[in-house]
C-alpha cells in the first residue's frame, strides 16, 4: 500500500511482546509494495549509538531522543522509520513523537501481556531478573506506563504476524 509520505511508525512495549518481530515484517512488507524502510531498533542502538546509555529513566529518555531523531531524519529523506523499543515512559515517548512530527508518527501499544512476555523470554531476561542477577528490567522491578491514545494496539498472543503487519500498513 502506497504510504501518503514518509511515515514513522514507532512500536513500544515489555521485552518480549513482539516489537522486532512485526517491526522486520513491516520493513518487509513495505519493501516488497517499493518503499524503502529502515528499522530501528532499542537492542541494536544499545550495540552502538547508544551504548554509553543504562537503563535508568534518563537514559531510557535520551535513547527515545536518539530514536526519535534518526526517526526525523530519515523520514525527511523519504524513508519510512520502523522504532522498535521498550519506551516505557508517556513523557519521553511524547517528547519523541514531537521531534518526528505528530502528523507522522503513529504510536503502536504491542500489548502482549507480561505472562505471555515472560513466558517467551527469547533472551533470559526475566528469569534472571527474577532471580535477582538483573535490575531495572521493565515488567519485574521498573514500571511500564501504557499509552492512552494509540493509533493501534496488537496482542502478539492473540494476532498472527501477517494480520498484524495488514493492521499497522491500514493504522
Ligand atoms: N533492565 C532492562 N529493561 C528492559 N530491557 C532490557 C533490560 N536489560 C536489557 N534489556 C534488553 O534491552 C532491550 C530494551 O532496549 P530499549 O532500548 O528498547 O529499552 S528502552 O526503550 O530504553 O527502555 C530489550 O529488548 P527487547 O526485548 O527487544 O525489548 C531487552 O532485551
Ligand atoms: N504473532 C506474533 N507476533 C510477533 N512475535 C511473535 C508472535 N507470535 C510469537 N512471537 C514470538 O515472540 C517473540 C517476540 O520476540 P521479539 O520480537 O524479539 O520481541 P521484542 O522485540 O518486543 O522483545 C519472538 O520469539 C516471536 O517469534
Amino acid at each position: 500500500m502506497k504510504q501518503q509520505m514518509a511515515t514513522t511508525w514507532w512500536l513500544t512495549g515489555l521485552p518480549g511482546a513482539g516489537k522486532t518481530t512485526l517491526a522486520q515484517a513491516l520493513a518487509a512488507a513495505l519493501r516488497d509494495c517499493g518503499e524503502p524502510a529502515c528499522v530501528i531498533d532499542g537492542d541494536e542502538l544499545r550495540t552502538g549509538l547508544c551504548n554509553d546509555l543504562a537503563f535508568d529513566e534518563a537514559s531510557r529518555a535520551e535513547n527515545a531522543r536518539r530514536a526519535a531523531r534518526l526517526a526525523q531524519l530519515l523520514n525527511a529523506n523519504a524513508i519510512h522509520a520502523i522504532v522498535a523499543m521498550v519506551s516505557p515512559a508517556t513523557q519521553a515517548r511524547e517528547a519523541a513523537y514531537a521531534v518526528i512530527g505528530v502528523g507522522r508518527c503513529k504510536e503502536i501499544h504491542i500489548n502482549t501481556p507480561l505472562e505471555v512476555c515472560e513466558k517467551r523470554d527469547p533472551k533470559g531476561l526475566y528469569a534472571r531478573a527474577r532471580a535477582n542477577q538483573l535490575t531495572q528490567m521493565t515488567g519485574v522491578q521498573a514500571g511500564y506506563e501504557c499509552p492512552t491514545t494509540p493509533a493501534l494496539r496488537i496482542d502478539t498472543s492473540q494476532t498472527e504476524i501477517r494480520v498484524a503487519v495488514q493492521q499497522l500498513l491500514l493504522a
